[in-house]
């Protein structure tokens, strides 16, 4: 099943085109890793596949309510336990399998600290967890081990191999090897925009994209 296909996109940031040219799929079951380098413009690619900002030309296809979107913040409740952190995340989205993404993610014996509490380590972990409860089956993430040890990166990668397995699929942005078999890689460096041409009204401010 096709959950993800990009077309003739370019996407752009701070009023600049940044990627152009760029097409891919995604179906069930497989993994796509974004590579380039710095400021090549993999998060922005990811948040317009989000839909957090629109992209500049081409068609982003997704299949309905397919997206849970990691990105480097992340957005937890920091006032709210663990448990509750991922509670309130599985009832926003209708999904559930807390007590599961708890164990996945070796937060267990964390489950009643207050989030805001947590070590960065510690919160990405619960930030990840969070992608488990909501039942999508997109997983875009930028970044996603930042912070993570090497137990945890394992870990990690165990639970995106799962989600492929049933029936999930992930997008990311990473620069380690997740280990993750038979993940297609996708250099953005060949679709880096040629002229840096102001894709935005010079008044136009990113804060309200
Ligand atoms: N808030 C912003 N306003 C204006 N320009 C930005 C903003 N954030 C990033 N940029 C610029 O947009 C371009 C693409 O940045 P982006 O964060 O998408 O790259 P990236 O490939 O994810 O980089 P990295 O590997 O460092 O995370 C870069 O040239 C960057 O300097």
């Amino acid at each position: 099943m096709r959950l993800l296909a990009a077309e003739g996109l370019a996407v752009s940031r701070g009023g600049l085109r940044v990627i152009e040219g760029l097409g891919f799929t995604l179906d069930a079951g497989e993994a796509l890793v974004l590579r380039g380098p710095n400021g090549i413009g993999k998060t922005t690619l990811l948040r317009c596949i989000a839909g957090l900002q629109p992209p500049a030309a081409g068609s982003i296809v997704l299949a309905e309510d397919a997206v849970a979107y990691a990105a480097h913040a992340d957005g937890i409740k920091p006032a709210l336990s663990v448990a509750e952190n991922l509670a309130f995340w599985a009832r926003v989205f209708g999904g559930t399998g807390a007590a599961a993404a708890l164990r996945a993610m070796d937060l267990e014996a964390l489950a009643d600290r207050p989030a805001g509490a947590l070590s960065a380590g510690q919160k990405r972990r619960l930030g990840l967890a969070r992608l488990m409860v909501t039942g999508r089956p997109l997983w875009v993430l930028d970044e996603p081990t930042v912070s993570l040890d090497a137990a945890s990166t394992l870990r990690f990668a165990e639970v995106v191999r799962a989600h492929l397995d049933g029936g999930g699929a992930a997008l990311m942005a990473t620069h380690i090897e997740l280990g993750i078999a038979g993940a297609r890689a996708l250099d953005l460096t060949p679709y880096r925009a040629s002229g840096a041409a102001p894709a935005r009204p010079h008044s136009f401010n990113e804060a309200f994209a």
